[in-house]
């Protein structure tokens, strides 16, 4: 049978398709160096159309954005008619099926699940991102039940900095700020928090603070900024959810107030760790493992690694990095028959 993706062949063992959606589709796979399981996310650029600049948007913030609460970009592979984005595969899928199965979060859980989110968008405004389209969808909950930030494809990283205006309306209409449906300009980390209100709603009641059919009643909905609050939000949350869903941009919580709020921080002794786990440094074990692989110096290694070219070689150490922070073996599955001295046979 002739292989649909030849550029994958020999790197990547496919299996079954576990997201399609408009231009692109996701297909679970396993990196063959390491047997880790990955998630190709796989775009045909005719089908992408006047899209096309997306993926280019996604890959260059990806590229850049490390972090644990961030889906790890491992790989871009990039033929004529294709793209192909090696991701990490998140086993438990999209919280808003975990929101949706079990109706809605008691306050401990929401909790637990918000402060990942607020660390991750923290980290991407630190870094002069805002994501412009977050929302349950766009989270997935790995094997430990933590959560990863994806869809990175209507992000925006403002020339100059995060504290330059955007004009862009984008993002899904029931999770727009008011000010970005108004077609006025916005800062992108204004109505990132707004989102992320929204999103506390949904978490804690299983339905959406603005809701309606019609476009138009939606809009003139967000745009009042008056929403039902439950009985079951406590005093705390209902105050935390005011100051989110602030109308006016300029009154709306930022993101290091949110980091402090008390609502965050019950019952737990330490603010929420925005920053970075994955350390700037080269993991030691990991460079000899692919150094023993591929018969070549340490030192030659560290210097191909550091080029982070998002290759397979890119894709094999990350994930043997994975392996090593979930206590797995430092091991690539097969390594040459050959010894060190011999050419390689190509
Ligand atoms: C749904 N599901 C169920 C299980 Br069990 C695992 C999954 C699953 O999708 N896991 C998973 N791991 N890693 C990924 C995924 C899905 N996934 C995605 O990138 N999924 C997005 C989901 N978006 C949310 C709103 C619109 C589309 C997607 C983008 C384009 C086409 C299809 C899907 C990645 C690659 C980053």
């Amino acid at each position: 049978m002739s292989s649909t993706y030849p550029e994958l062949k020999g790197f990547y063992h496919l299996r079954e398709t576990i997201g399609s959606g408009g231009f692109a589709k996701v297909k679970l796979a396993y990196h063959a160096l390491t047997g880790e399981k990955v998630a190709i996310k796989i775009m045909d650029k005719k089908a992408l159309g006047e899209d096309l600049p997306r993926v280019k948007t996604e890959i260059a913030a990806m590229q850049e954005l490390c972090h644990q609460h961030i889906c790890k970009l491992y790989q871009v592979i990039e033929t004529d008619d294709r793209f192909y984005m090696i991701l990490e595969y998140c086993p438990e899928g999209e919280l808003f099926d975990y929101i949706v199965s079990k109706d809605r979060l008691e306050e401990e859980e929401a909790r637990i699940f918000f402060r990942q989110i607020v660390a991750a968008v923290a980290y991407i405004h630190k870094n002069g991102y805002a994501h412009r389209d977050l929302k349950p969808e766009n989270l997935l909950l790995d094997e430990d039940q933590n959560l990863k930030l994806i869809d990175f494809g209507l992000c925006a990283k403002p020339k100059g900095g995060m504290d330059n205006h955007l004009t862009t309306c984008c993002g899904s209409p029931a999770y727009a700020a008011p000010e970005l449906i108004s077609g006025l300009e916005y800062l992108g980390s204004e109505a990132d928090i707004w989102s992320m209100g929204v999103l506390l709603y949904a978490l804690m009641c299983g339905y959406l603070p603005f809701d309606d059919e019609k476009l138009s009643q939606l809009y003139r909905k967000i745009k009042n900024g008056k929403y039902e609050v439950p009985e079951w939000l406590g005093q705390e949350t209902s105050e935390l959810l005011a100051h989110m869903l602030q109308t006016d941009p300029k009154r709306r919580i930022n993101i290091l107030e949110l980091i402090e709020h008390p609502w965050l921080n019950h019952g737990f002794n330490v603010p929420v760790e925005w920053s970075s786990k994955y350390k700037r440094t080269l993991d030691e074990d990991c460079i000899t493992e692919l150094a023993v692989h591929y018969g070549k110096g340490r030192t030659q290694m560290e210097s191909v690694v550091t080029k982070w070219k998002y290759d397979y070689l890119t894709a094999t150490y990350f994930l043997l990095l994975e392996k090593k922070m979930k206590g797995r073996p430092v091991r690539l599955l097969h390594r040459p028959a050959v010894s060190r001295n011999t050419p390689n046979p190509k």
